[in-house]
């Protein structure tokens, strides 16, 4: 490792987030974080960065572009590479590592927390008997429905399988296991199910200042389908999910992911010429998003703005920025 090269550790867990091992918007900030700590631990013990504070603090931010450059979308990543590197203290390498690997600490201590308390408020939302319908699989969407069941509330889902990648699959499981009545569907068949819905419940991998909710594709038009059958939507999203860059107008980078994922390659070849897209996310306009729910309560979507101020001043700086 010289002084710039991220530690091996880091490196996986980039290469992880990247081919989506690791994904969602919740488990690549922590995951993240804790790739921090284990960056800090490996420079705290090399030779171009053991006894240089200068050295260990490039080392780091090498390590923060390294995790940054994976996926664009869930600005949970840079959130939590910016709450760790601007805790980064201390005129030794010792302090240093320390303030890193607390920061980390603290972080997904924090994260944890975060998705309990919206769980609570989001299981307020929801009564007992009701349906649920769920799209991707959102770790902070499925809290809100698991609370409402230790709440003793009964309730089943109908779970959107959630092309390409069929994350609808995990959520299918993970309700599964939470004791709740399962249906899995067809993306397609979302607006004939709607009538037996008494709620969508959707998580988010960003939440722009305007109120839009950028979430795994398919998400948009369901929220619009939702509208037109009556059935509220919310948005449960941690404030790691809140974008302070669209403060100063800046937008949301949307991944296009490999065509690969959407056509194997013999059908490739039949098909020819023919143009794939694979973006993996879209935007769902404030007006079509009922509540976005966080550890902080529950706000309707133009009002974000106020509890973004309040979280990350007038914006952010890049987390590897020099201070
Ligand atoms: O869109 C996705 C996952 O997309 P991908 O599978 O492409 O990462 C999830 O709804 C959000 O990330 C929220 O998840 P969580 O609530 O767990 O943060």
């Amino acid at each position: 490792m010289t002084d710039t090269e991220p530690a091996p550790a880091v490196r996986e867990t980039a290469e992880s987030i990247a081919t989506m091992e690791i994904r969602g918007a919740a488990t690549i900030a922590s995951a993240a974080a804790e790739a921090l700590a284990e960056q800090a631990e490996a420079a705290a013990e090399a030779d171009a960065t053991a006894s240089d504070p200068e050295a260990f603090r490039a080392s780091m931010r090498a390590a923060g572009r390294t995790l940054r450059e994976t996926r664009p979308t869930a600005v949970s990543l840079p959130n939590a590479l910016r709450y760790v590197l601007q805790r980064m203290e201390g005129d030794s390498v010792d302090r240093l590592r320390r303030s890193v690997t607390d920061a980390s600490e603290a972080f997904v201590e924090q994260l944890d927390r975060a998705q309990e308390d919206l769980g609570q408020v989001g299981a307020n939302r929801l009564a007992d008997g009701d349906t649920v319908m769920t799209h991707c699989h959102s770790t902070d969407a499925l809290a809100c429905i698991e609370a409402a069941v230790e709440q003793g509330k009964s309730i089943s889902a109908v779970v959107k399988e959630t092309r390409p990648r069929q994350q609808g699959h995990i959520t299918a499981e993970q309700l599964r296991d939470a004791g709740v009545p399962v249906t899995l569907i067809v993306d397609s068949a979302a607006r004939r199910y709607l009538d037996e819905v008494d709620h969508v419940v959707v998580g988010a991998d960003s939440i722009a200042a305007d109120g839009g909710v950028i979430n795994k594709i398919g998400t948009s038009g369901l929220a619009v389908n939702a509208r037109e059958r009556g059935v509220p939507i919310m948005t449960a999203a941690q404030t790691i999910k809140l974008h302070p860059e669209t403060l100063t107008g800046h937008t949301v980078e949307i991944e296009m992911r490999d065509e690969s994922e959407v056509i194997d390659s013999e059908s490739r070849e039949e098909i020819g010429e023919i143009a794939v897209e694979n973006p993996a996310f879209d935007v769902t306009p404030p007006r079509y998003m009922d509540a976005i729910v966080t550890e902080h309560g529950q706000f309707p979507p133009e009002s974000i703005v106020t509890l973004m101020r309040e979280l990350f001043g007038e914006g952010a700086a890049e987390p590897w920025a020099e201070r």
